[in-house]
């Protein structure tokens, strides 16, 4: 997909070096904008494999958002990805589900005179076994675009200023907004922090997928989706490693300026392994430069297709959701930052 590598070259090319709470270093750039149109076909990387273990990973991650969980007990049957966040109970403070399906509504003592807010009983409203109440967001953007679909205030809101202040890892896909334009379901995603590597492949498509999840369930196209990053980076590895591109970024940034034809990449890359310090034991592929140079080096093949079966939110397994048309260059390991 162009705009992926797009985002990579525009991070890599004119990002700053940029040192973060995890200690693996970035080169980051602030506010990528981009659009994908989701009639021609569905944007599953194609230049580097993300069928197999990392679909399973990424559809079951899927589920997990849309569960409402604000744990990982089920999730972590199946994939490791968030395993590094919660404890041995599967607690975990980024529920993005918990706050999709289940926001917190303040009880009535907590509420200031004048305010509105919906009671007990209205129908996106759930009193829990213990009076807590919550709203479920998502189920009310699904039944708003069917009464008022010119509405523009179709937003799912994943984040909550004071819970994000004492979160170990607050949401980084923290609001989305839905809006139809004559009979095309669009998206648009803010996300405050990207991982353009690891994280954001996986980001595009989870929301590609729920954007078509919900054209179907309202009767309309799947439209654009489009993602704005404002923290956009590519992890450059950790101790000397990362420290080398303080140095040397502007150098890399000149190779890179200079490359004429995808395939030329490949020669930055021998550059930069014969002059940064190798990754110290342990840190092995957190750099995340060669293999991202190594995507941009790949023609990017036709998108896949996907097919999703008539299932509500409520009810969506990994096996409603099908893959076809999937071809893709090889798998790229990449280590994660915590
Ligand atoms: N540094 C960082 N990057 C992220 O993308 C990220 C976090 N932290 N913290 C929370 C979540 C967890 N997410 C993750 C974590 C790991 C992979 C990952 O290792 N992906 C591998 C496949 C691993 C598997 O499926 O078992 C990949 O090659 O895509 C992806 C997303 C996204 N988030
Ligand atoms: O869906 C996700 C979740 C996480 N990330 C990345 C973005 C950052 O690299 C880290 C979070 O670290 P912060 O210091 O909290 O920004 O996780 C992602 O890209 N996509």
């Amino acid at each position: 997909m162009q705009q992926y590598l797009e985002l990579v070259d525009a991070a890599l090319s004119e990002g700053a070096y940029k040192p973060n709470r995890t200690g693996v270093d970035t080169i980051s750039s602030f506010s990528e904008h981009y659009e994908i149109d989701l009639q021609k076909g569905y944007p599953l990387l194609t230049t580097k494999k993300l069928d197999g273990f990392r679909w399973n990973s990424m559809i079951h991650e899927m589920c997990w958002y849309l569960s409402g969980d604000e744990h990982i007990r089920d999730l972590r049957e199946e994939t490791k990805i968030w395993n590094a966040w919660a404890d041995d109970e599967g607690h975990l403070d980024t529920a993005y589900g918990r706050f999709w399906r289940r926001y917190p509504v303040p009880e009535d003592s907590a509420q200031l005179p004048g305010e509105s807010w919906p009671d007990a009983d209205q129908q996106w409203v759930t009193e829990e076994a213990d009076g807590r109440r919550t709203f479920d967001q998502l189920q009310y953007v699904i039944d708003t675009l069917s009464d008022s679909p010119n509405s523009r205030r179709l937003i799912v809101n994943a984040w909550h200023p004071a819970n994000a202040t004492v979160s170990t890892l607050p949401p980084c896909h923290y609001s989305f907004v839905f809006n139809v334009q004559g009979n095309r379901l669009n998206c648009h995603l803010t996300q405050r922090s990207g991982d353009i590597a690891l994280g954001i492949p996986f980001n595009i498509a989870a929301y590609a997928l729920l954007t078509k999840l919900i054209a179907q369930q309202t009767g309309f196209e799947p439209g654009t989706f489009a993602h704005t990053v404002v923290d956009a980076h590519v992890y450059c590895g950790r101790g000397a490693r990362g420290e080398w591109y303080a140095d040397n970024l502007e150098a890399l940034q000149t190779r890179l300026a200079d490359v004429d034809d995808r395939e030329e990449y490949l020669a930055v890359t021998e550059w930069l392994e014969s002059e940064a310090p190798a990754e110290a034991e342990g840190d092995e592929r957190k750099d995340h430069v060669p293999g991202l140079l190594e995507q941009l080096s790949r023609e990017p093949l036709e998108r896949p297709t996907l097919e999703i079966a008539d299932v509500s939110i409520d009810d969506l397994s990994p096996d409603d959701v099908e893959l076809t048309e999937y071809d893709s260059h090889g798998g790229i390991k990449f280590g994660v930052a915590e």
